[in-house]
């Protein structure tokens, strides 16, 4: 165990890691989908964690090729790696726990090369002083209960009247403690498509003590409340309320959303805001395809940013479909 943070401690560290990055800070892009791009079938229970036996070289690729379009904050292969899933692969308790250590090790030496090569290669980065001394965090990545059902249930929320808050702590009870105590910098709980999920995390972090700070990111498909229906401002207090929670915002949702609810969360709390939405596609959870919308491409999602912005958000990133392009967009967009 490490020393333990205090909560004033916890909301300090995210404050002078923002300083630190100018202010705001860039956080990556899709990156099970971008194991895709790069030619890995992700249609398993597992979707993005099957890489972490199948392939660690392209986990590590695509956390490499985020660090260099400029991301803060990595987020690693965890998503969906759940004891529950591996050990219905037929992996041993001990094993599935290593897997999980695994997508904490794969970010920080990705994090390591990328700062060796920042040092050695330095003429070449002399353009852009900043960018040996940029501070980047390993974010171990906790995906919904919805996700581990592997059939898109986090775009829904709906589990059911058996899935109780306690059914949902003892799910995630193991996986939190691990991921505390692997190395990673926080805890990111993404794609969170409900209260009582939410209410669940927060009341892990307090009886498990855990000691890395957390981020709770929710997913809306209407821009108005959480993808359950359950009210956006009811979520995001609970996050306000936990004193381990260091920022809050919205991820995996289609980026004409995203301003307002950025205007909801800040109603309800003064903690930092992040938002990393998706392409704007839809998700087909049954065939585990993307399906096209209206909404455009990268470029019209970068232009968002300032918007996002001024309206009080100061950590951004993507998520589901978007590409190394896209946070290379954001981190420009930032800078000017
Ligand atoms: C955020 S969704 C695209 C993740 C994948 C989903 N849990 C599935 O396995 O189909
Ligand atoms: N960090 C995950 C989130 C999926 S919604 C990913 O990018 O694959
Ligand atoms: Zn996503």
């Amino acid at each position: 165990m490490g020393l333990g943070l205090g909560g004033a401690e916890k909301m300090s560290f995210l404050s002078d890691f923002l300083g630190k990055c100018g202010g705001y800070a860039v956080i990556d892009g899709g990156f099970a989908t971008e194991l895709e791009r790069h030619g890995q079938d992700l249609n398993d229970p597992l979707w993005s964690a099957k890489s972490l036996f199948s392939s660690p070289h392209l986990v590590r690729r695509v956390h490499l090729d985020y660090l260099d379009a400029g991301a803060n904050i990595i987020l690693t292969a965890s998503y969906q790696a759940t004891i529950q899933g591996f050990e219905a692969k037929g992996f041993s308790t001990e094993e599935a726990e290593a897997l999980l250590r695994k997508s904490v090790e794969i970010a920080c030496e990705a994090r390591e090369i990328y700062r060796d090569r920042c040092s050695k290669d330095s003429w070449d980065y002399m353009e852009n002083e900043n960018i040996a001394s940029r501070p980047v965090l390993v974010a171990a990545s906790v995906g919904s209960y919805g996700a581990y059902l592997a059939d898109g249930s986090e775009y829904s929320g709906r589990y059911g009247d058996s899935v109780s808050l306690e059914v949902l702590k003892d799910f995630h009870r193991r996986r939190v403690q691990i991921l505390a105590e692997s190395g990673a910098d926080l805890i990111a709980f993404e794609t969170i498509p409900n209260k009582v999920e939410a209410q669940a995390y927060a009341e892990l972090l307090d009886e498990e003590g855990i000691d890395i700070p957390a981020w709770f990111s929710f997913t809306s498909k209407d821009g108005v409340n959480v993808v359950s229906g359950d009210s956006i401002e009811e979520c995001a207090s609970i996050a306000d309320s936990c004193d381990k929670v260091v920022a809050v915002g919205i991820n995996c949702t289609p980026p004409r959303f995203i301003l307002g609810l950025i205007q909801s969360i800040r109603k309800v709390t003064s903690k930092p805001i992040l938002v990393y939405p998706n392409s704007g596609e839809t998700y087909d959870g049954q065939t585990k395809q993307w399906l096209k919308s209206e909404e455009g491409a990268d470029e019209d999602f970068v232009s968002y940013v300032d918007k996002w912005r001024d309206a009080g958000a100061s950590l951004f990133g993507g998520c589901c479909r978007t590409t190394p392009n896209t946070i290379k967009g954001i981190s420009k967009t930032l800078k000017t």
